[in-house]
């Protein structure tokens, strides 16, 4: 058995246990699920991808099966990486208009013809539940979290596992991509942490992150945070997923930090896979539930003002 895998018992106190953490989080949702089924507003999600990148076909790998395993129901829509804007755009349309659907994804990355940012302002903020729509991106500023971006939710809900008091807390974030790295910064200012957030321009990021509590790594690149970097007893939130080739021919997947080495530094460390994986589709059918059960406020209101039911398009807010 590989070190890595020896360290990844139960009783390990410094593994945060994405698995474990997740389950936990899906209790409730499938709970909550099942009741909108049996009111007649059963959730469902529908991912869409333009082409395949190994990170996203793990990613819907998960959702397909958390979701099934929750008695939610899936459905994958795969266009070619040739796809244009005007097919995708036309697919996003008719979901928004369909009231059976009340969860849109979007896979990260799309081919560079199209435009992400496009593609997410064209999902219906109520079926938003990335919550990667600019409006409801834009709610984070504003501490409102009814649909957060599942990845850093889930990140910074991995931190807060650990006990940790985040109010004064020196974290640095390595990545600050609108979707994992800058999200991630704002939810942790949010929590009073102070926050530092590394880039590829960073001149020396073993400065910034031998000061940390706490390492949140979204980067793409294997193996690019190592102990060296971590101070002793640091917290290490790993949110690379990358999948490897082995000499064998076989394929694993691992993150961003090198675990062995910064497992032996930190106080405590998100394994890959088994971190923070797990916990973001939690966080995604987590949100699921929250839109279906906004759609079907919306409608009920609509219907009882006698209103042909038209959904506003403006990003949720906290009732
Ligand atoms: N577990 C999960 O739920 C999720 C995991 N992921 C994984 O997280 C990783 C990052 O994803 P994502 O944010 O979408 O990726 P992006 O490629 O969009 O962003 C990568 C970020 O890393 C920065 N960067 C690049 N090189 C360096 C470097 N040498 N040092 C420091 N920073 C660097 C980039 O900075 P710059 O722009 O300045 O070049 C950029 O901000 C991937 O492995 C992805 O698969 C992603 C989403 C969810
Ligand atoms: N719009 C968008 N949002 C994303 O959040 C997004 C994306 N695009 N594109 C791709 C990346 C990657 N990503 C993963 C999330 C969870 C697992 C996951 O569940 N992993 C498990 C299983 C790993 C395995 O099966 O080997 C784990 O880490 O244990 C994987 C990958 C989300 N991403």
């Amino acid at each position: 058995m590989a070190l890595s895998e020896a360290r990844k018992t139960p009783v390990d106190h410094k593994i945060l246990d994405g698995r474990v953490i997740g389950e936990g989080i899906r209790a409730e949702v499938a709970r909550e699920a099942r009741a909108l089924a049996d009111a007649g507003w059963p959730p469902r999600l529908i991912s869409i991808a333009v082409g395949d990148t190994d990170a996203a076909m793990i990613y819907i790998r998960n959702q397909q099966r958390v979701a099934e395993k929750l008695g939610i129901a899936f459905e994958q829509k795969l266009f070619p990486a040739e796809a244009t804007r005007a097919e995708v755009l036309a697919a996003i349309a008719a979901l928004n208009a369909d009231p059976r659907v009340t969860g849109i994804i979007i896979q990260r990355p799309v081919p560079d013809h199209l435009l992400i940012k496009e593609l997410q302002g064209a999902v219906h903020p109520f079926k938003d539940v990335e919550g990667m729509h600019p409006a409801s991106i834009g709610n984070i500023v504003y501490n409102d979290l009814v649909m957060g971006p599942c990845t850093s939710v889930a990140a910074v809900e991995m931190l807060k596992h650990t006990g940790l008091r985040l109010q004064g807390l020196e974290v640095v974030v390595i990545g600050h991509s609108e979707i994992v790295g800058k999200p991630i910064a704002f939810l942790l200012m949010s929590e009073g942490a102070t926050v530092t957030v590394c880039h590829h321009m960073t001149r020396n990021l073993q400065v910034h992150s031998r000061q940390a509590d706490a390492v949140f790594v979204a980067v793409g690149k294997p193996g690019l945070v190592t102990g060296n970097m971590i101070k002793p007893g640091a917290a290490v939130i790993d949110i690379g997923i990358n999948q490897i080739d082995l000499p064998d021919g076989g394929t694993r997947v691992v993150g961003d930090a090198d675990y062995d080495s910064c497992y032996d530094v930190a106080g405590w460390i998100t394994p890959v896979p088994g971190g923070v994986g797990p916990v973001t589709v939690s966080i995604l059918l987590r949100n699921l539930v929250t839109a279906a059960k906004l759609q079907r406020g919306h409608y009920e209101r609509a219907f009882r003002g006698g209103f042909t039911p038209c959904a506003p398009a403006v990003a949720p807010v906290a009732e």
